[in-house]
């Protein structure tokens, strides 16, 4: 059905009064602005760089102050499921109006090219539109509301949904995560985004390591339209394979993930950024949450890695020697953030291990590093695996609730475009979310778990279930086992190691270039393998390098090379050592990694 396209003249508040034609349609809204020499000024906000609108009404308080609500007629992104909130929220709109105006608030993030230092960056707009033309409130709100349901078909209409799609999302938080912040960082920084795109989720807090994956593994996913890990890469790894070793995984891996970074590493979250070339640094958190309601998700390679007693699957990295060294034993640093990372660099350096062993890879055929790059891999047919179970603890569902009425005592007449470099604390809380939301979702938390209304026996009868069952299930490719030996296609390397580091996405770390040629879905496994005999300066070369994408030498030489592959082999010949998958440690002994290209969904930026 053709969207119909809205337009109408407001008045801007400032001194000079202009006039200002608003026009909304689906590629946004135009504000033209009629200055008094008679020319016009067109300033477009992108339908894809707003996230959503509200209706908003004012009254005032027992105080006298002015207060900020919801329309009643809109539903809130955080309802709860038994419908208490609905109720409540009508009564918050029963009040006299001495002010007969309406408003629309629209709330967009919009590229900012021009900002200090030439930073690009995402500066939060607030686009606002006063409606009084007709003589009573009603008459203007449902004038207001009418804009308000154009804004959202439009965006709906671009997303590629309707508006009666359920598009919850289901967010797993660590706690535990980078510096500890990640619950607070959520609230504070992802929530208020995603009240304004009305986007509603059911949030569970992890208990402990490995809760993630189980709850993932059994949880019923059909009503989410999306699996977000609020944490560090070490948490999204643990939902990757809660996903692909359910039984349904062939349906569940088309559930696009997302991440927001609130871990040490963060290498996922920077490398979808960097791919899509959107700005990362300073507003990580902000360009995360944003891509969580893009709509948008691109295919990712996963790597199958098989061990004697266990299958997993990675999407960013296997390591064993120095880089995984620094990793896990930096973990003591870790209130520390990512500066734990440089000094255990140091410390390694000077103390520099060498490990015995071979390594046996299969390359990618006729790959050439320049042209080939850009190439889609040809995604595998899958088949299924199987592996052993693990017990597990029990679990509850949970969601937010959040609160619709803001205090505020200042409010701007007619128009007005907003924007987060003039913008006062004062001003984003004067918007209908507000920290006071926040404050009201942390009553809710009960030992660190959100209750949700909806499915509260769901995932507790299936992780009773799934007890009682033995093998789980999962993709595989078409590799040897690990007890096989490798075919005479491989090519086998035998000596000491410094280091053996795969990598399959741009990033290891925000601060960790690793791959600059990595593409999401390009099939290929970019092996680096540093050999006994580096010198430290060439060594200290390389480590510095990493920041910037230079450590690799252009050709491979003696010491340093890296190669792309598709599947890859190391075979340790001590028993002591630190192998790392995504960044956390697994059972030391041989390994065996194959490409198996595209098979889940990444949410992507617009
Ligand atoms: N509630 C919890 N308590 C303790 N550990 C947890 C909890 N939830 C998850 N974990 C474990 O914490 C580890 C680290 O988590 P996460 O990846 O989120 O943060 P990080 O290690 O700081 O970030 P990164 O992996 O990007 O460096 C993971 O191995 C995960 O299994």
């Amino acid at each position: 059905m053709e969207l119909e396209e809205l337009t109408d003249i407001f008045y801007t508040s400032d001194k000079k009064g202009q006039v200002c034609r608003v026009k909304l349609n689906a590629s946004g809204f135009t504000l033209q602005r009629e200055s008094t020499g008679g020319r016009s000024r067109e300033q477009v906000i992108d339908l894809n760089d707003i996230v959503g609108s509200r209706c908003i009404v004012v009254k005032k308080d027992r105080r006298g102050c002015s207060m900020l609500c919801t329309s009643a007629m809109q539903t809130d992104g955080n309802r709860s499921d038994s419908g208490d909130d609905t109720k409540r929220k009508s009564n918050s709109v029963t009040f006299e109006h001495k002010d007969a105006s309406a408003y629309l608030y629209v709330f967009a993030y919009i590229l900012n090219k021009k900002h200090l230092r030439n930073i690009i960056r995402r500066e939060r707009t607030v686009l606002k539109l006063r409606f009084r033309s007709f003589d009573t409130f009603g008459d203007n709100m449902r004038e207001a509301e009418r804009w308000y349901q154009t804004v959202r078909a439009f965006k709906g209409h671009s997303l590629g949904h309707s508006d009666t799609d359920e598009r919850r999302i289901l967010v797993l938080l660590n706690p535990k995560s980078g510096s500890g912040k990640a619950r607070e960082i959520f609230n504070r920084q992802v929530v208020p985004v995603l009240n304004e795109a009305e986007q509603s989720y059911d949030l569970h807090v992890t208990k402990h390591a490995n809760y993630a994956r189980e709850f993932i593994r059994v949880k019923i996913l059909d009503n989410y339209s999306g699996i977000v890990a609020v944490g560090g890469d070490g948490l999204f790894f643990e939902i990757l394979n809660g996903l692909l070793m359910r039984a349904d995984w062939m349906e569940a891996r088309n559930i696009p993930l997302g991440i927001v970074p609130c871990g040490s590493g963060n290498g996922l979250a920077r490398s979808i950024a960097h791919v899509c070339g959107e700005p990362y640094e300073p507003k990580p958190i902000l360009g995360a949450t944003l891509t969580l309601l893009s709509g948008k998700s691109m295919p990712m390679d996963v790597v199958r890695i098989q061990q004697q007693n266990q299958i997993l699957y990675s999407f960013l990295s296997v390591g064993w020697g120095l880089i995984s060294d620094i990793d896990i034993e930096s973990e003591r640093l870790r209130s520390l953030g990512y500066q734990r990372f440089t000094i255990w660099t140091l410390h390694r350096l000077i103390s520099l291990r060498t490990y015995r062993g071979k390594v046996s890879y299969l390359p990618k055929e006729s790959f050439n590093m320049e042209s080939d790059t850009m190439s889609l891999a040809d995604p595998l047919p899958l088949k299924h695996s199987r592996s052993c179970n693990t017990c597990l603890d029990k679990l509850h569902n949970g969601c937010f609730q959040s609160t619709d009425c803001i205090e505020t005592s200042k409010y701007y007449d007619v128009i007005s475009l907003q924007n987060s470099i003039n913008q006062s604390l004062q001003s984003r809380c004067d918007s209908w979310f507000s920290p006071a939301s926040c404050r009201s979702t942390y009553h809710s938390v009960s030992e660190s778990i959100y209750h949700s209304v909806a499915d509260e026996s769901d995932a507790e009868s299936r992780l009773q279930l799934s007890n009682l069952s033995v093998h789980l299930c999962g993709p595989t490719g078409s590799a040897p086992t690990l007890d096989e030996p490798v075919p005479s296609t491989w090519v086998v390397e035998e000596g000491e190691f410094v280091m053996v580091h795969a990598a399959y996405q741009t990033h290891l770390g925000s601060d960790c270039y690793f791959v600059p040629q990595a593409k999401f879905n390009d099939g290929i496994i970019y092996i680096v393998i540093i050999r006994s005999g580096i010198s430290r300066s060439q060594l200290l070369n390389f480590l510095m390098g990493m920041s910037s994408g230079t450590h690799v030498p252009i050709t491979n030489n003696e010491y340093v090379k890296m190669v792309p592959v598709t599947a890859f082999r190391i075979e340790p010949y001590d028993n002591e050592g630190i192998l790392t998958v995504d960044g956390e440690r697994i059972e030391f002994g041989p390994l065996q990694a194959e490409m198996l290209p595209g098979v889940v969904h990444v949410m992507a930026p617009k």
